[in-house]
């Protein structure tokens, strides 16, 4: 089961505050990638040496009162299913408000493990104010600042023990998954796809209720899918819609091999499609993009190049992905779609020999040096490539702390340029020898 967190409270209490540093928490320590898009409403976050989603709940621009209070217990609703722990946020300088009361009310009826995080005790004499908050009956208050982040160590101990081992059912065939906004025609490239058998395929449970998962073995293909596209829940409000469908993504991301991210071509590449890119690289599984309804494309020959670029440009650093233009309508190039999906699958698994690996990068680095440090020279002297379930280098040097940002994005490129990653994240250490 993926492990999400999900910070629910009414407006202006600190959601946002606490996701960004919870989620920055993680970019400093792991993520090597300067320049990536900051993730809004959902991001990876890491914990001693567990992995997390958070997902922050706000956010919210309704025109009237009724229907903005409404939107938010929904959110809570959703938020009890689907998150594997809520934090519900409230603000020691206002104390308890008629929402608060609301969602706590909500809360009260939930079986997963719910925390009350007091925010902006900014100061020691503020703690004593938060003990009001045990009037909601929910148990244990935790008071933090997320200003200044105190607080928040404790909070996150207790939080992350509560999250159960991740179990992915495992028979050996490639999990596919196919994620993107509502409307962009998931379930038509799953009917598609398997044509009169989906009909008869009794879904094989997943591991949890939140997706089934489907054998294909037709055409020569053999593979499992993922599928979170039947799945929907009716909400009132508009927002919920999106919200509820990023949490079933998460999941079936988290149990795949490759997502297969798809766009509708009218509308191109969003802000919510970046987060659930990065979301996917973060993840370290293989991706694909589908630019699908290219049917509906007024075109000549030069749309297809174009609309290439415009989404790799967007997509940076990360942009050794394959994009295959498909109209599910129309049959065009969903087998195309597949089959690519199978390559990056393998892409994936791919292990170099360690001598190959040597031969081909040492004679790269010895002409292209990292650059030497106040006059001290890097020594590369091996690499190899550590056994892991996505690709992941490590390159043996004397002095690695010495090794930048741009010389491990020449170092990614020179590999991806000779060996084929297409579609796969790549993880590169330099470790000391
Ligand atoms: N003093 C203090 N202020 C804080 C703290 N955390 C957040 N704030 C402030 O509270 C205000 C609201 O913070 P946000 O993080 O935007 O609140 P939110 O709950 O995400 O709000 P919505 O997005 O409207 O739902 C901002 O002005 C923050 O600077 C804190 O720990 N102490
Ligand atoms: N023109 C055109 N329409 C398409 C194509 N693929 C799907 N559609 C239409 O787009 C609409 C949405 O398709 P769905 O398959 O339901 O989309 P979905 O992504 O599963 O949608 P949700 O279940 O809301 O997430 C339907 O009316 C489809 O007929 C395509 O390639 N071209």
């Amino acid at each position: 089961m993926a492990n999400i967190i999900a910070i629910v409270g009414r407006p202006n209490v600190g959601k946002s505050t606490l996701f960004n540093r919870l989620t920055e928490s993680r970019k400093a320590i792991v993520d090597d990638f300067s320049g990536v898009t900051r993730d809004r409403h959902y991001g990876v976050a890491e914990w001693t040496d567990k992995q997390f989603t958070v997902i922050d709940t706000g956010g919210y621009v309704a025109n009237s009162e009724d229907v903005f209070e409404a939107a938010i217990r929904e959110q809570v609703v959703i938020a009890i299913e689907e998150a594997s722990v809520i934090l519900f946020m409230v603000d020691v300088i206002t104390g308890i408000t008629d929402l608060d009361d609301e969602i706590a009310q909500i809360l009260r009826r939930s079986k997963k493990p719910v925390f009350i995080v007091v925010n902006k005790v900014d100061n020691t004499s503020l703690e004593n104010d938060a003990a009001v908050f045990y009037g909601f009956g929910l148990g244990e208050i935790y008071s933090i600042s997320s200003m200044t982040g105190s607080g928040t160590g404790d909070l996150l101990d207790e939080v992350i023990s509560h999250f159960e081992d991740v179990v992915i059912e495992d028979n050996g065939l490639p999990k596919l998954t196919i994620v993107g906004r509502p409307n962009v025609g998931k379930s038509s490239l799953i009917n598609a796809l398997m044509g009169q058998e989906r009909n008869i395929v009794t879904p094989i449970a997943g591991t949890t209720r939140d997706s089934i998962h489907i054998h294909y073995n037709q055409f020569g293909h053999e593979f499992m899918f993922i599928d979170t596209a039947g799945l929907r829940k009716k909400t009132k409000v508009k927002e919920n819609i999106e919200f509820y469908s990023v949490m079933r993504t998460i999941k079936a991301l988290e149990e795949a091999d490759v997502v297969i991210l798809m766009l509708d071509a009218m509308e191109g590449l969003e802000s919510q499609d970046v987060n659930i890119f990065h979301l996917a690289e973060k993840n370290k599984k293989g991706i694909v993009i589908l630019v699908n309804k290219w049917d509906l494309v007024e075109k000549d020959n030069k749309t297809m190049k174009a609309f290439e670029e415009q989404i790799r440009q967007k997509l940076q650093p990360f942009t050794d992905v394959p994009i295959v233009f498909t109209s599910v309508i129309s049959k065009q190039r969903i087998f195309k779609a597949v089959e690519t999906a199978l390559e990056v699958y393998k892409n994936r698994g791919k292990k170099i020999p360690t001598s190959k690996l040597n031969d081909v990068m040492l004679p790269i680095i010895e002409n292209y040096p990292p650059p030497a440090l106040k006059g001290k020279y890097i020594k590369v002297k091996y690499v190899t490539q550590i056994n892991a379930t996505s690709p992941m280098f490590a390159f043996f040097c004397n002095l690695p702390q010495y090794i930048k940002e741009p010389y491990k994005r020449f170092i990614e490129n020179k590999l991806r340029e000779n060996f084929d990653f297409n579609g796969v994240p790549i993880q590169i250490y330099f470790r000391q020898k």
